[in-house]
């Protein structure tokens, strides 16, 4: 419903649309609840070189820490933590440490997801699907649930993977 989407992420101008190559390059994941551990394995799967920091985490991240494909640092965010990265997600259910996650990205220049206000972040992260080489991803200016009813019905005319 476009009036739960909040004006100021509509009103920017559209983001770039970028496919970013991670494999071996440093992700960092400030929080480790619901939202992260839907984000990890796309970016596993990108070859992103994973850390989460995050007191909790959700039994998903848990079970790929144990497997060592994520490194899990079990305490709070602090300042510093972005050292490195080359992309970032603020997914803590805290709006302040979220905003000192994203002030240390622009600092650091690295392109970081905020959350719980996608109109304070420097990327977003859009509905995807993937069949073989080729993907999709919808983006509507913070409005999720038609980035995904769209990707749900694109997805079908996804060709079959060779
Ligand atoms: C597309 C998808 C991708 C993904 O997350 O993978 C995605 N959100 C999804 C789901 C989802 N989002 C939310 C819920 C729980 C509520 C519910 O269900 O009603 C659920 C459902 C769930 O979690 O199950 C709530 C929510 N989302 C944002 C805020 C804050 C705000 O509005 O600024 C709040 C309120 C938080 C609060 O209340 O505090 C913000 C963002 N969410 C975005 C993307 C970016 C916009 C991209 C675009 O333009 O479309 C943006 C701006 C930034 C970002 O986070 O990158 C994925 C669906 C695809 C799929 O299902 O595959
Ligand atoms: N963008 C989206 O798609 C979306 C979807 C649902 C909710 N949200 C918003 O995003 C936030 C996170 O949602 P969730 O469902 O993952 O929450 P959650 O409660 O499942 O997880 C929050 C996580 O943050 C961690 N955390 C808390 N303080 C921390 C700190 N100081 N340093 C590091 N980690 C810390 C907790 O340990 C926990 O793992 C919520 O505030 C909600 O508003 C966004």
């Amino acid at each position: 419903m476009a009036a739960e989407v909040s004006a100021s992420t509509a009103d920017r101008p559209p983001a770039y649309l970028a496919g970013l190559h991670l494999t071996g390059r440093r992700v960092v994941v400030v929080g480790g609840g619901r939202v992260a551990a839907r984000r990890i394995p796309p970016l596993l799967e990108s070859g992103a070189d994973l850390v989460v920091v995050s007191p909790r985490v959700e039994p998903s991240i848990e079970a790929l820490a144990r497997a060592q494909h994520v490194a899990w640092l079990a305490r709070d965010y602090a300042a510093g933590d972005l050292e490195g990265a080359w992309y970032a997600l603020a997914a803590t259910d805290s709006p302040s440490v979220n905003t000192r996650v994203v002030a240390e990205a622009e600092a650091a220049r690295v392109f970081c997801v905020r959350a719980d206000d996608g109109s304070a972040g420097l990327a977003v992260t859009p509905a995807t699907a993937r069949r073989g080489a080729v993907q999709l991803a919808v983006l509507s200016g913070g409005d999720f649930r038609q980035s995904r009813r769209l990707r749900d019905e694109l997805a079908t005319h996804l060709p079959p993977s060779r």
